[in-house]
C-alpha cells in the first residue's frame, strides 16, 4: 500500500465511526449550517496576489512542520496579511489537524475557509459545512468520475465551493465537469511526495478557461508565482513555507508585499 492508500483506508474507518457518534441530522442542526458561505473562487478571480495560506502542523512527507502555534493566531495573521483564503488541514492521524481547528479558525476570521481533507463520503461534506467551511477539496487520485460528480453536486447544493485536485493528465481528463469551481494542480505526487512545479505548467493548457486555476504545494518564492501566473494560475496554495516560521501571518504578509501586487 502506498501512503495515499493507507490514508484512505484509515479514513473510511474514521468516517464510519464518526457517523455512529454524530448523526447527519445533528450536523444539519448545527448553527453554522445556516451560515451564508463566501466564495474562494470569486476572491481569487478578483485578486492580484491569489494566496491561499494553509494551516499544517505536520505531514507524512515532512513530519513535524510546526506544533507550537495557535490556529486562531495563525488564521488572524493570515487574514491580516491579506490572503484570499485559508486552508485548514482537518486530518488528525497524518497531518495533526482536527475539526476543532476548522471551527476555531471560523470563529476567528471571516475570509473563505477550505476544509483540507481526504473526502471519500458525503458525510464529510456535511461536516465541513457544519464546522464553518466555505470550500471543500476533492482529490481525483482517490475518487472515480462518478464520485466526483456526486460529491461536487452535493457540495454545490450546500453552497460550498469545490476545489478539485489533480496531479496528472488522466486525473484531469476524468474530472472536468461543470459542478467544479476551481481546478488545482498538486505539484506534489501524494504517492511518492516528489515535488515539481513543472506539473502545473504542463497541465495548465489542458484546463478549460471557465475554471479558476490553482497551483498547490512546493511554492516558496515570489518568482515561482510570477512564473505560474504566465500559465494562467490565479490561486497559489502555500503551507510549509509559512508554517515553518514562528509567525506564519507575518511571513505571509512579507511574501505578499514582495509580490508587489
Ligand atoms: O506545504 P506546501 O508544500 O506549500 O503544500 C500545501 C498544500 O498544497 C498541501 O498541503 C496539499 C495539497 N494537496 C493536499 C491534499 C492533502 C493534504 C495536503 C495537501
Amino acid at each position: 500500500m502506498n501512503i495515499l492508500d493507507k490514508i484512505v483506508f484509515d479514513k473510511r474507518k474514521e468516517v464510519d465511526l464518526k457517523k455512529l457518534i454524530i448523526p447527519t441530522s445533528q450536523l444539519e442542526a448545527s448553527a453554522l449550517f445556516e451560515r451564508p458561505t463566501v466564495s474562494l473562487a470569486k476572491a481569487l478571480a478578483n485578486s492580484s496576489t491569489g494566496i491561499i495560506a494553509e494551516h499544517k502542523r505536520r505531514s507524512p512527507s515532512k513530519s513535524v512542520i510546526n506544533q507550537n502555534l495557535n490556529v486562531q493566531d495563525v488564521a488572524v495573521g493570515y487574514e491580516n496579511a491579506g490572503v484570499c483564503g485559508m486552508s485548514v488541514l482537518t486530518d488528525g492521524k497524518y497531518f495533526g489537524g482536527s475539526m476543532d481547528d476548522l471551527l476555531l479558525a471560523r470563529a476567528a476570521v471571516s475570509m473563505p475557509l477550505l476544509r483540507k481533507e481526504f473526502i471519500i463520503d458525503e458525510y464529510q461534506i456535511l461536516e465541513a459545512k457544519a464546522y464553518g467551511s466555505d470550500v471543500i477539496l476533492l482529490i481525483a487520485a482517490i475518487l472515480s468520475r462518478e464520485e466526483i460528480k456526486i460529491y461536487s453536486e452535493f457540495a454545490k447544493k450546500l453552497n460550498l465551493n469545490v476545489l478539485l485536485e489533480v496531479h496528472n493528465e488522466e486525473e484531469l481528463q476524468k474530472s472536468i465537469m461543470p459542478s467544479l469551481d476551481m481546478l488545482g494542480v498538486n505539484n506534489r505526487n501524494l504517492k511518492t511526495f516528489e515535488v515539481s512545479l513543472e506539473i502545473s505548467k504542463i497541465l495548465s493548457t489542458l484546463i478549460p478557461d471557465e475554471f479558476v486555476k490553482v497551483s498547490e504545494s512546493g511554492i516558496s518564492s515570489v518568482e515561482a508565482i510570477n512564473d505560474l501566473k504566465n500559465y494562467g494560475y490565479k490561486g497559489f496554495l502555500i503551507g510549509e513555507n509559512f508554517m515553518k516560521t514562528d509567525n506564519p501571518g507575518k511571513s505571509a504578509q512579507q511574501f505578499i508585499k514582495a509580490l508587489g501586487a
